[in-house]
Protein backbone atom coordinates (compact mmCIF):
# COMPACT_ATOMS: atom_id res chain seq x y z
CA UNK A 1 0.00 0.00 0.00
CA UNK A 2 1.29 3.45 -0.89
CA UNK A 3 2.37 5.77 2.56
CA UNK A 4 -0.36 7.51 4.22
CA UNK A 5 -1.33 10.87 3.04
CA UNK A 6 0.03 12.93 5.77
CA UNK A 7 3.01 11.18 5.08
CA UNK A 8 3.61 11.79 1.50
CA UNK A 9 2.55 15.39 2.52
CA UNK A 10 5.03 15.87 4.80
CA UNK A 11 7.49 14.78 2.59
CA UNK A 12 6.54 16.56 -0.44
CA UNK A 13 6.51 20.33 1.54
CA UNK A 14 10.10 19.93 3.18
CA UNK A 15 10.81 19.44 -0.90
CA UNK A 16 8.87 22.22 -2.44
CA UNK A 17 7.74 24.22 0.72
CA UNK A 18 4.18 24.79 2.35
CA UNK A 19 2.47 25.77 -0.42
CA UNK A 20 -0.78 24.68 -2.28
CA UNK A 21 -1.78 26.31 -5.72
CA UNK A 22 -5.77 26.57 -6.05
CA UNK A 23 -6.91 25.51 -9.70
CA UNK A 24 -9.50 28.36 -9.94
CA UNK A 25 -11.19 28.67 -13.22
CA UNK A 26 -13.29 31.61 -12.80
CA UNK A 27 -14.69 33.01 -15.90
CA UNK A 28 -12.59 36.27 -15.45
CA UNK A 29 -9.62 34.11 -15.18
CA UNK A 30 -9.98 32.45 -18.17
CA UNK A 31 -10.55 36.01 -19.70
CA UNK A 32 -7.44 37.47 -17.99
CA UNK A 33 -5.93 34.22 -19.19
CA UNK A 34 -6.71 34.67 -23.08
CA UNK A 35 -9.02 32.46 -22.99
CA UNK A 36 -13.02 31.49 -23.78
CA UNK A 37 -15.36 30.03 -20.59
CA UNK A 38 -15.69 27.22 -22.38
CA UNK A 39 -14.23 23.56 -21.76
CA UNK A 40 -11.83 23.89 -24.01
CA UNK A 41 -10.42 27.47 -22.38
CA UNK A 42 -10.83 25.67 -19.25
CA UNK A 43 -8.78 22.56 -20.20
CA UNK A 44 -6.13 24.76 -21.62
CA UNK A 45 -5.62 27.01 -18.40
CA UNK A 46 -5.68 23.59 -16.43
CA UNK A 47 -2.96 22.16 -18.86
CA UNK A 48 -1.08 25.11 -18.82
CA UNK A 49 -0.96 25.33 -15.07
CA UNK A 50 0.16 21.70 -14.57
CA UNK A 51 2.68 22.49 -17.08
CA UNK A 52 4.13 25.56 -15.47
CA UNK A 53 3.70 23.75 -12.00
CA UNK A 54 3.36 19.94 -11.40
CA UNK A 55 5.94 18.52 -10.50
CA UNK A 56 7.77 21.62 -8.99
CA UNK A 57 5.08 22.53 -5.68
CA UNK A 58 3.65 20.56 -2.78
CA UNK A 59 0.13 20.20 -4.16
CA UNK A 60 -2.16 21.60 -6.39
CA UNK A 61 -5.89 21.92 -5.52
CA UNK A 62 -8.39 22.12 -8.31
CA UNK A 63 -11.69 23.87 -7.04
CA UNK A 64 -13.94 21.47 -8.40
CA UNK A 65 -17.16 23.90 -8.35
CA UNK A 66 -15.49 25.65 -11.06
CA UNK A 67 -15.38 22.37 -13.15
CA UNK A 68 -18.34 21.31 -12.50
CA UNK A 69 -20.04 24.38 -13.98
CA UNK A 70 -19.04 23.06 -17.29
CA UNK A 71 -21.08 20.03 -17.58
CA UNK A 72 -20.36 16.65 -17.65
CA UNK A 73 -17.07 17.91 -20.50
CA UNK A 74 -15.70 20.05 -17.33
CA UNK A 75 -15.66 17.32 -14.67
CA UNK A 76 -13.58 15.16 -17.82
CA UNK A 77 -11.61 18.12 -17.26
CA UNK A 78 -11.10 17.84 -13.29
CA UNK A 79 -10.20 14.19 -14.10
CA UNK A 80 -7.51 14.63 -16.34
CA UNK A 81 -5.86 17.49 -13.77
CA UNK A 82 -5.90 14.22 -11.44
CA UNK A 83 -4.42 12.14 -13.75
CA UNK A 84 -1.37 14.59 -13.88
CA UNK A 85 -1.01 14.77 -10.57
CA UNK A 86 -0.68 10.65 -10.43
CA UNK A 87 1.72 10.96 -13.26
CA UNK A 88 4.30 13.85 -12.36
CA UNK A 89 3.93 12.60 -8.39
CA UNK A 90 2.69 16.04 -7.32
CA UNK A 91 -0.42 15.88 -4.90
CA UNK A 92 -3.62 16.51 -5.98
CA UNK A 93 -6.32 17.78 -3.07
CA UNK A 94 -9.65 17.74 -4.91
CA UNK A 95 -11.65 20.54 -3.49
CA UNK A 96 -15.26 20.01 -3.50
CA UNK A 97 -16.40 20.22 -0.04
CA UNK A 98 -18.08 17.20 0.08
CA UNK A 99 -20.78 16.53 3.00
CA UNK A 100 -23.84 14.34 3.57
CA UNK A 101 -25.51 11.78 5.27
CA UNK A 102 -23.47 8.81 6.08
CA UNK A 103 -25.17 6.37 3.24
CA UNK A 104 -24.63 9.33 0.45
CA UNK A 105 -21.50 10.20 1.93
CA UNK A 106 -20.25 6.32 0.68
CA UNK A 107 -21.17 7.21 -2.56
CA UNK A 108 -18.89 10.26 -2.29
CA UNK A 109 -16.30 8.58 -0.55
CA UNK A 110 -15.87 6.14 -3.58
CA UNK A 111 -15.61 8.70 -6.79
CA UNK A 112 -13.52 10.55 -4.45
CA UNK A 113 -11.59 8.38 -2.38
CA UNK A 114 -11.26 4.87 -3.81
CA UNK A 115 -8.12 3.17 -5.66
CA UNK A 116 -9.43 3.22 -9.37
CA UNK A 117 -11.70 6.20 -9.19
CA UNK A 118 -11.07 9.06 -11.80
CA UNK A 119 -12.17 11.46 -9.45
CA UNK A 120 -9.91 10.96 -6.73
CA UNK A 121 -6.71 12.25 -6.26
CA UNK A 122 -4.59 12.60 -3.41
CA UNK A 123 -7.21 14.19 -0.66
CA UNK A 124 -10.63 15.77 -0.72
CA UNK A 125 -12.29 18.28 1.42
CA UNK A 126 -14.89 17.63 3.27
CA UNK A 127 -17.96 19.26 5.48
CA UNK A 128 -18.54 18.14 8.94
CA UNK A 129 -21.64 20.15 9.04
CA UNK A 130 -24.19 17.12 9.09
CA UNK A 131 -22.29 15.75 12.30
CA UNK A 132 -18.49 14.72 12.25
CA UNK A 133 -19.80 11.13 12.70
CA UNK A 134 -21.55 11.25 8.81
CA UNK A 135 -18.05 11.79 7.71
CA UNK A 136 -17.52 7.75 8.68
CA UNK A 137 -17.35 6.89 5.15
CA UNK A 138 -14.70 9.10 4.39
CA UNK A 139 -12.96 9.06 6.85
CA UNK A 140 -12.64 4.65 6.35
CA UNK A 141 -12.17 5.40 2.71
CA UNK A 142 -8.80 7.78 2.82
CA UNK A 143 -7.41 5.57 5.30
CA UNK A 144 -7.78 2.20 3.33
CA UNK A 145 -6.66 3.54 0.36
CA UNK A 146 -3.74 6.03 1.99
CA UNK A 147 -5.65 9.14 1.11
CA UNK A 148 -6.14 12.38 3.00
CA UNK A 149 -8.99 14.63 3.83
CA UNK A 150 -9.51 18.00 4.67
CA UNK A 151 -12.51 18.79 7.06
CA UNK A 152 -13.81 22.47 7.31
CA UNK A 153 -12.87 23.66 10.94
CA UNK A 154 -12.77 27.43 10.32
CA UNK A 155 -13.42 28.70 7.26
CA UNK A 156 -12.02 32.18 5.58
CA UNK A 157 -15.58 33.39 4.82
CA UNK A 158 -16.96 35.78 7.53
CA UNK A 159 -20.28 33.74 7.16
CA UNK A 160 -18.55 30.76 8.54
CA UNK A 161 -17.98 32.14 12.15
CA UNK A 162 -22.29 31.92 12.66
CA UNK A 163 -21.43 28.23 12.54
CA UNK A 164 -18.04 27.41 13.18
CA UNK A 165 -17.88 29.84 16.34
CA UNK A 166 -21.06 28.41 17.68
CA UNK A 167 -20.73 26.46 21.31
CA UNK A 168 -22.11 23.23 21.75
CA UNK A 169 -24.39 22.13 24.99
CA UNK A 170 -20.96 21.43 27.07
CA UNK A 171 -19.86 25.00 26.09
CA UNK A 172 -17.07 23.61 23.58
CA UNK A 173 -17.42 25.58 20.54
CA UNK A 174 -17.98 23.68 17.23
CA UNK A 175 -14.92 24.13 15.49
CA UNK A 176 -12.68 23.04 18.71
CA UNK A 177 -14.80 19.90 18.64
CA UNK A 178 -14.31 19.49 14.65
CA UNK A 179 -10.71 19.79 15.63
CA UNK A 180 -10.69 17.41 18.32
CA UNK A 181 -12.45 14.68 16.55
CA UNK A 182 -9.57 14.88 13.59
CA UNK A 183 -7.07 15.07 16.37
CA UNK A 184 -8.42 11.29 17.67
CA UNK A 185 -8.17 10.13 14.09
CA UNK A 186 -4.88 11.10 13.49
CA UNK A 187 -3.42 9.82 17.19
CA UNK A 188 -5.07 6.35 16.35
CA UNK A 189 -2.96 6.34 12.82
CA UNK A 190 0.22 7.83 13.91
CA UNK A 191 0.09 5.22 16.73
CA UNK A 192 -0.10 2.60 14.32
CA UNK A 193 2.16 4.20 11.52
CA UNK A 194 5.08 6.00 14.14
CA UNK A 195 4.53 8.76 11.38
CA UNK A 196 4.53 12.69 12.66
CA UNK A 197 1.90 13.99 10.59
CA UNK A 198 -1.53 12.32 9.92
CA UNK A 199 -3.99 12.32 7.39
CA UNK A 200 -7.31 14.46 8.48
CA UNK A 201 -6.30 18.04 7.90
CA UNK A 202 -8.18 20.63 8.59
CA UNK A 203 -9.04 23.45 6.91
CA UNK A 204 -8.23 27.15 9.12
CA UNK A 205 -8.48 29.70 6.92
CA UNK A 206 -5.38 32.51 7.00
CA UNK A 207 -7.85 35.30 7.67
CA UNK A 208 -9.32 33.67 10.73
CA UNK A 209 -7.27 36.31 13.20
CA UNK A 210 -6.99 34.70 16.87
CA UNK A 211 -10.31 32.83 16.36
CA UNK A 212 -8.39 29.16 16.85
CA UNK A 213 -7.15 30.83 20.17
CA UNK A 214 -10.21 32.42 21.40
CA UNK A 215 -12.47 29.50 20.72
CA UNK A 216 -10.08 26.70 22.14
CA UNK A 217 -9.45 25.07 19.37
CA UNK A 218 -6.45 23.03 19.89
CA UNK A 219 -4.42 23.01 16.48
CA UNK A 220 -1.66 21.87 18.00
CA UNK A 221 -3.17 18.49 19.30
CA UNK A 222 -4.86 17.81 15.70
CA UNK A 223 -1.34 16.15 14.18
CA UNK A 224 -3.15 16.37 10.81
CA UNK A 225 -2.25 19.47 7.92
CA UNK A 226 -3.17 22.31 8.54
CA UNK A 227 -4.69 23.77 4.81
CA UNK A 228 -4.50 27.42 4.81
CA UNK A 229 -6.54 29.53 2.44
CA UNK A 230 -7.11 32.93 1.92
CA UNK A 231 -3.45 33.75 1.13
CA UNK A 232 -3.00 36.27 -1.32
CA UNK A 233 -6.51 37.52 -2.86
CA UNK A 234 -8.72 37.23 0.38
CA UNK A 235 -6.11 39.68 2.16
CA UNK A 236 -4.23 37.39 4.55
CA UNK A 237 -0.44 37.96 4.18
CA UNK A 238 2.31 36.02 5.55
CA UNK A 239 2.57 37.67 8.98
CA UNK A 240 -0.89 36.71 9.14
CA UNK A 241 -0.20 32.68 8.67
CA UNK A 242 2.27 32.57 11.80
CA UNK A 243 -0.57 34.63 14.02
CA UNK A 244 -3.05 32.40 12.98
CA UNK A 245 -1.54 29.10 13.82
CA UNK A 246 0.91 30.06 16.52
CA UNK A 247 2.92 27.18 17.50
CA UNK A 248 0.89 24.51 15.26
CA UNK A 249 2.42 26.37 12.42
CA UNK A 250 4.87 23.48 10.89
CA UNK A 251 1.62 21.62 9.71
CA UNK A 252 0.24 24.45 7.79
CA UNK A 253 -0.19 23.88 4.11
CA UNK A 254 -0.77 27.83 2.99
CA UNK A 255 -3.29 27.82 -0.17
CA UNK A 256 -3.06 30.93 -2.32
CA UNK A 257 -4.95 30.47 -5.78
CA UNK A 258 -5.99 34.04 -8.09
CA UNK A 259 -2.76 35.44 -6.33
CA UNK A 260 -0.09 33.18 -8.20
CA UNK A 261 -2.59 32.04 -11.00
CA UNK A 262 -2.65 36.11 -12.16
CA UNK A 263 1.10 35.89 -12.99
CA UNK A 264 -0.34 33.30 -15.64
CA UNK A 265 -0.39 32.11 -18.83
CA UNK A 266 3.33 32.86 -18.75
CA UNK A 267 4.98 29.60 -17.99
CA UNK A 268 7.93 31.21 -15.90
CA UNK A 269 6.26 33.81 -14.43
CA UNK A 270 3.84 31.25 -13.08
CA UNK A 271 6.33 29.14 -11.77
CA UNK A 272 8.20 32.18 -10.39
CA UNK A 273 5.09 33.50 -8.36
CA UNK A 274 4.11 30.01 -6.95
CA UNK A 275 8.18 29.45 -6.23
CA UNK A 276 8.34 33.24 -4.24
CA UNK A 277 4.98 32.67 -2.74
CA UNK A 278 6.11 28.92 -1.56
CA UNK A 279 9.65 30.38 0.06
CA UNK A 280 7.37 33.62 1.72
CA UNK A 281 5.43 30.35 3.22
CA UNK A 282 8.10 28.38 4.22
CA UNK A 283 9.63 31.99 5.49
CA UNK A 284 6.75 32.35 7.71
CA UNK A 285 6.12 28.95 9.26
CA UNK A 286 9.28 27.48 9.91
O1 LIG B 1 -11.30 24.56 1.20
C1 LIG B 1 -10.81 25.57 0.66
O2 LIG B 1 -9.85 25.49 -0.07
C2 LIG B 1 -11.33 26.89 1.04
C3 LIG B 1 -11.76 27.00 2.35
C4 LIG B 1 -11.98 28.27 2.89
O3 LIG B 1 -12.23 28.42 4.08
N1 LIG B 1 -11.87 29.36 2.07
C5 LIG B 1 -11.52 29.24 0.75
O4 LIG B 1 -11.40 30.29 0.08
N2 LIG B 1 -11.31 28.02 0.20
C6 LIG B 1 -11.05 27.87 -1.24
O5 LIG B 1 -9.87 28.54 -1.63
C7 LIG B 1 -10.02 29.10 -2.95
C8 LIG B 1 -9.87 30.62 -2.93
O6 LIG B 1 -8.55 30.92 -3.06
P1 LIG B 1 -8.00 32.42 -3.37
O7 LIG B 1 -8.27 32.70 -4.80
O8 LIG B 1 -6.55 32.27 -3.04
O9 LIG B 1 -8.73 33.33 -2.45
C9 LIG B 1 -11.41 28.72 -3.41
O10 LIG B 1 -11.34 27.52 -4.17
C10 LIG B 1 -12.15 28.48 -2.12
O11 LIG B 1 -13.22 27.59 -2.26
Amino acid sequence: MTAPFGARLAAAMDVYGPLCVGLDPHPGLLRDWGLADDVAGLRAFSHGVLDALAGKVAALKPQSALYERHGAAGVAVLEEVVAAGRRTGTLVIVDAKRGDIGSTMAGYADAYLRDGSPLAGDALTVSPYLGFGSLTPAVEAAAASGRGLFVLALTSNPEGASVQHATGPDGTAVAAAVAAQAAALNAAELASTGGTLGSVGLVVGATTGDAAQRLGVDLEAVRGPLLAPGVGAQGAGVPELARVFGTARHAVLASSSRAVLAAGPDRASLLAAAQNAAREAAGALR
